[in-house]
């Protein structure tokens, strides 16, 4: 899996551990985050007067490394904090700091703020007096900086404990944290920029969503090495058309439109099969079937359940969305092939896997694991979870595909993708990376079909370099 690595604090603190073991010592690690956060934070600000706060544990360390490498380059810095250091490597650090202490409470402001107060070591929300001088202070500078997390939200699921300001940039130490890139937290910082420290996340299984690598088709290559999609459609034979098309140009070299009703306007090459014809049942029972959609427009009902159980029982590897995934609760996942991908958006995810506590990300790795499939839990930020334990996190998408039939789109998406590469978690990565992208292109005020239409430039900006076109 490639893309950044996230790291919840827990698993920060046992990366941190493995490289103290090798020998380096607690202070080095400090030294290099707060050098690397004093680098990023010069090439912004310069040397416009600056005011660090610093906290009681390391956040607060890396607060006082920092004002001191920023005043070896003439930036004028104060210190402020919250009273003493509390752990060796902040006291180490403070000890280095030759410059003024002010107190919190009555610092005056700055033009740049750097806010080490917390980082992973928060426990509860800040009190509200604290809060409300950070925010003041935030307020009145020109531009904030967050040492490796806002101080005031909880590392491990971006929920806000206090109310933090916003930031220009956040300098995450080490590794992404699932605050970075979970809302609200995530919502709270411009920039997020992650700093190596030298920890070792090569092992890490959760990560955010990276650009895929995609190949062209091969020389040899015919319809059905490509990739035969079937989409079998229900009472509303529009959204079965658009993750049709959709499937047609995310890569398939096929697509199969089984359809209780025959759909007008559709491309032609696009083959509808009438399912109430006898040769409806071979189309479903075709081995060369790469992979089935079902759920865009299937309808409700004993019907719809049925449709799906029919379906499945070929074993073909599967996307489901929509109305299937209501219709599973009915069937149960046992249903479910070995190769699945399911799309819930939060409300059917609930629907379908009930209360699950824990964080969103917890919450989509349990799902995954119940149900023994990959799960693109979507939003504004989609979570896809392999029964194995890998998580990519998408960064955020547009906020136009908040439009009908987008979501019939991603699924067909998901379809082609998983009838070229037989792995659903890639599949998945693959398909929810394209869909950003494509919407990305279309811009503005786009509908559903336009989104298809960006498709095959996505793809083509990922094809690797040996692939020809
Ligand atoms: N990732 C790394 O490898 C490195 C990270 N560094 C920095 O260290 C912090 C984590 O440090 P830690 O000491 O564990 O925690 P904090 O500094 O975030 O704060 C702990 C401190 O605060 C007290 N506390 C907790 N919650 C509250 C609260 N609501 N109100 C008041 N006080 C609170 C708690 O009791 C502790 O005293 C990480 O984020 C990085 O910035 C290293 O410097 C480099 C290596
Ligand atoms: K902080």
């Amino acid at each position: 899996m490639t893309g950044a690595a996230i790291l919840s604090a827990a698993e920060m603190r046992a990366a941190e551990a493995e490289l103290f073991a090798t020998g380096i010592p607690e202070y080095d690690v400090m030294e290099r985050a707060g050098a690397v956060a004093a680098a990023l934070i010069w090439r912004v600000g310069g040397l416009r007067d600056t005011l660090v706060l610093c906290g009681p544990g390391n956040n607060g360390g890396d607060g006082f490394v920092i004002a001191r490498l920023l005043r070896t380059q003439g930036v004028p810095v104060r210190v402020a904090t919250t009273g003493d250091s509390r752990t060796p490597s902040a006291r180490q650090a403070r000890m280095l700091w030759d410059g003024p202490v002010d107190d919190i409470g009555d610092t005056a402001p700055a033009t740049l703020l750097v806010d080490a107060l917390f980082g992973t070591g928060l426990t509860r929300g800040i009190d509200d007096a604290l809060a409300s001088r950070l925010r003041s202070l935030a307020g009145a500078a020109r531009k904030c900086f967050a040492i490796d997390l806002p101080s005031g939200v909880s590392t491990d699921d971006g929920a806000l404990l206090s109310v933090p300001p916003h930031y220009d940039m956040c300098i995450a130490l080490g590794a992404l944290k699932p605050a970075h890139v979970l809302a609200p937290a995530a919502d709270l910082s411009r920039q997020i920029v992650c700093a190596d420290i030298g920890i070792d996340t090569s092992s890490a299984m959760t990560r955010l969503l990276g650009p895929p690598i995609l190949h062209a088709p091969a020389r040899d290559a015919h319809k059905y090495t490509r990739g035969l999609v079937a989409v079998v459609a229900g009472d509303m034979p529009g959204a079965a058309a658009l993750a049709a098309c959709s499937a047609a140009h995310g890569g398939a070299g096929y697509v199969r439109l089984v359809t209780p009703h025959p759909i007008s306007g559709l491309p032609h090459a696009i083959i509808q099969i009438a399912d109430h014809e006898p040769d409806s049942r071979n189309a479903l029972s075709d081995a060369r079937i790469a992979a089935l959609l079902i759920g865009p427009g299937l309808g409700r009902g004993a019907a719809a359940v049925a449709r799906v159980r029919a379906a499945l029982t070929h074993g073909h590897p599967a996307v489901i969305d929509a109305d299937a995934l209501l219709a599973l609760r009915e069937t149960g996942f046992d249903l479910l092939p070995g190769k699945a991908i399911l799309t819930p958006h939060m409300g059917e995810f609930d629907a379908l896997y009930g209360q699950v506590s824990g964080t969103w990300l917890a919450r989509a790795q349990e799902a995954a694991q119940r149900s023994k499939a990959v799960v693109i839990l979507k939003g504004a930020r989609s979570i896809i979870a392999a029964p194995d334990g890998r998580i990519a996190v998408s960064s955020p998408a547009s906020s136009w595909l908040s439009t009908a039939g987008t979501g019939d789109v991603l699924a067909g998406l998901c379809a082609a993708r998983l009838a070229v590469t037989g792995d659903p978690f890639r599949a998945a990565c693959e398909a929810v990376w394209l869909d950003g992208d494509a919407a990305r292109r279309a811009g503005a005020a786009f509908v559903a079909d336009q989104l298809i239409a960006a498709l095959p430039a996505a793809i083509a900006a990922r094809l690797s370099k040996g692939s020809s076109c």
